[in-house]
């Protein structure tokens, strides 16, 4: 993703996160504060100090909250409200008045004293108490809601371009490897590839063999029937020879028009046969141009612990051996033992 959206991003995530933990602490404060602001709003609306006025008009605006009527009806006095928990009381300043009592909330609360005044003198407090309850409840399922988009917003921003990422990644790494023409293992990937048949090779004592082949005359097809009909037929040619070797052997596109098989298992003799049997497949498949496409083959059989190198220069000089000798044709690369004869 590009800096400037995951800079934002970043910043919207660490919003949601920072406003769900401050609204774990502010709704029950402020939840609190309106209780405690709209009792003290009713207390100032009265000139003359009068408790059961006040706790009447209270009622009146909660009547959930406040339980004074309860206490009246009942006629309880203060001695038997005594073992009582006191919800909210307001006391007279001789103490006597009992005018609420009720469950206190369980906790945790807050609690708060307003004290009463008549005439500037102070005569009594109206103690009040809030549960938190329902606020960290509210706050809690906010938050909540708050931590779910917030997920949702890291999967959006970072799960999907990490994703994206990867899949670039293993896209890179299959163009790194193949030919983007035919989809085949590209020269670079044949190193490594017959770096390891070869110490199979030399482990288990199996032989390893190289076919090279090449297409003849190709450019006299390039230069008859167009660029785009010899792609054609580089690709017509891939799916033959795919369809031709085993499935533990390896087909490389080795250059332009030029192609290598790493056969493991494979002796001077069944390299040899393997070859010709491709040679004249490709002598047999049309390729739809009204004329028959064949190729040049050279065939050798590695020696112990030899680099691709080195019999990549023999089997190349056996395939071009086969193109003087006329084409469309297999030739065996020189063994070890002719080659020094030859020198
Ligand atoms: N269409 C197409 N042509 C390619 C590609 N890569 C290489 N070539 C062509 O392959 C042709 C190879 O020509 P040469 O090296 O002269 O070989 P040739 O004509 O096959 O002759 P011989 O190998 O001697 O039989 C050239 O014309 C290249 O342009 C490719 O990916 N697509």
């Amino acid at each position: 993703m590009a800096r400037g959206p995951r800079i934002i991003a970043n910043l919207l995530r660490w919003g949601i996160v920072t406003a769900a933990m401050a609204l774990i602490f502010l709704i029950p404060t402020v939840h609190f504060s309106l209780e405690r602001n709209f009792i003290a709003g009713i207390l100032a609306t009265v000139s003359e100090f009068d408790a059961q006025e006040i706790m009447e008009k209270v009622i009146a605006r909660n009547p959930e909250l406040w339980r004074y009527e309860e206490a009246r009806l009942a006629g309880l006095l203060r001695q038997e409200t005594l073992g009582i928990p006191v919800r909210q009381a307001v006391y007279a300043s001789d103490g006597d008045l009992v005018i609420g009592i009720g469950r206190y909330p369980t906790p945790p609360s807050l609690s708060t004293r307003i004290p009463l005044r008549d005439a500037g003198v102070v005569v009594g407090s109206l103690e009040t108490s809030a549960s938190l309850e329902p606020a960290l409840r509210t706050s809690f399922v906010i938050a909540s809601l708050l931590a779910v988009t917030g997920t949702f917003l890291i999967v959006l921003f970072e799960f999907i371009p990490l994703r994206r990422l990867r899949k670039a990644e293993s896209a890179v790494q299959y163009m790194a490897e193949h030919d983007p023409l035919t989809g085949l293992l590209n020269r670079y990937v044949a190193e490594s590839r017959f770096d390891q048949e070869m110490k199979r090779a030399d482990r288990y004592g199996f032989q390893l063999a190289l076919i090279l082949f090449d297409i003849d005359h190709f450019k006299h097809i390039n230069d008859t029937f167009g660029h785009t009909k010899g792609d054609d037929v580089l690709r017509r040619l891939t799916k033959a020879a795919e369809g031709h070797i085993r499935s533990t052997d390896a087909l490389v596109r080795w250059g332009g028009e030029e192609f290598l098989i790493i056969s493991p298992h494979t002796d001077p003799a069944m390299a040899l046969t393997q070859a010709e049997k491709l040679r004249r497949l490709i002598e047999r498949e049309d390729f739809g141009l009204g004329e028959r496409v064949t190729i040049s083959l050279g065939v050798c059989a590695c020696e112990p612990g030899s680099s691709l190198q080195s019999n990549i220069e023999r089997v190349d000089a056996a395939l071009y051996r086969a193109k003087c000798a006329g084409r469309n044709r297999s030739e065996e690369a020189d063994t070890a033992a002719e080659r020094q004869k030859s020198l």
